[in-house]
């Protein structure tokens, strides 16, 4: 059951492991001018790779998610380069960029945004829906089984816990089989046990379902579950750590903190 896209099919997930599924080159981002300008974003490169956890660090105002929402095309560029895969999105006009986002990319915010009225697996397939696909069956009750969500499907929003709308949440982000998927601070409505679990979940989805996850947070313990954390400060990438430990993690972020107040 294919249809025709206006782009190429994205791989099955897992089939490019390591290839590189979003791209920053040189990118630049300006809100306003004369007096109001803020370089938010200054000639940011960066890579995040297939089937790679990447988490987004940094002081408040240093750009994290300018960069979010530019590498998801949910915002201009001002110069430079932004891809999701080979495709460069400044080239794109307003159609072609929803029809990327919808196929292409999935997201995960603070708020659930699940609709009340449906049930969780009638809100995980709902953007397919949208779309016109049929759900992947086989695909759906990998996800749904990976974020234990087995015995809940028949459930309204309502009858769900934080933790588990968000899980519902991060299953409908999947539901596409996206290359990528971008968080933002998916944990912030959750408790600190459930967002260990959701975290759990998603470290999970891009282990064993091999998905491509950049999630952006202010804390060093959900950072811990990435693969790696990209460090931003005033709109610059100025470190990385792979296989982070959180007290690793806040120690890198208290230096920061402690250089950009003598600065
Ligand atoms: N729409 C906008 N108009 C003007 N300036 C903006 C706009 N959006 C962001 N900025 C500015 O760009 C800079 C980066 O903002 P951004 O929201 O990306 O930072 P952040 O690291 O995500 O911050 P926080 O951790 O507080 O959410 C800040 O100085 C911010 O004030």
């Amino acid at each position: 059951m294919s249809r025709a896209t206006a782009f190429p099919a994205p791989p099955a997930p897992g089939g490019a492991v390591g290839t590189v599924a979003a791209r920053a080159t040189a990118l630049s981002k300006v809100y306003g001018h004369g007096e109001t300008r803020v370089a938010a974003l200054d000639a940011v490169d960066v890579e995040f790779r297939r089937a790679e956890f990447t988490a987004i660090m940094g002081p408040s105002g240093s750009g994290k998610s300018t960069l979010m929402h530019c590498m998801a095309g949910l915002d201009s560029i001002s110069s430079g380069s932004a891809r999701i895969g080979e495709v460069e999105l400044a080239t794109l006009d307003d159609r072609r960029l929803t029809r990327l986002r919808r196929d292409r990319i999935g997201f995960v915010f603070q708020a659930f945004n699940l609709l009340p009225t449906l049930t969780a697996l009638e809100n995980i397939t709902l953007p397919l829906a949208i779309a016109g696909r049929r759900p992947d069956a086989e695909w759906v009750e990998r996800i749904v089984a990976t974020l234990g969500l087995s015995g809940r499907l028949a459930h309204r929003p309502s009858q769900l816990s934080g933790g588990q709308q968000q899980r519902v949440a991060v299953a409908r982000a999947l539901a596409a089989k996206p290359e990528i998927i971008f968080a933002d601070e998916p944990t912030g409505n959750l408790d600190s046990r459930s967002g260990a679990e959701l975290l759990g979940f998603l470290h999970e989805s891009v282990r064993a379902l091999e998905q491509t996850v950049v999630m952006v947070t202010h804390d060093p313990v959900a950072a811990s579950y990435a693969d790696r954390v990209v460090f931003l400060a005033d709109g610059r990438i100025v470190d990385e750590m792979h296989e982070p430990d959180a007290g690793a993690v806040l120690d890198r972020m208290k230096a920061f903190e402690a250089t950009g107040r003598t600065n």
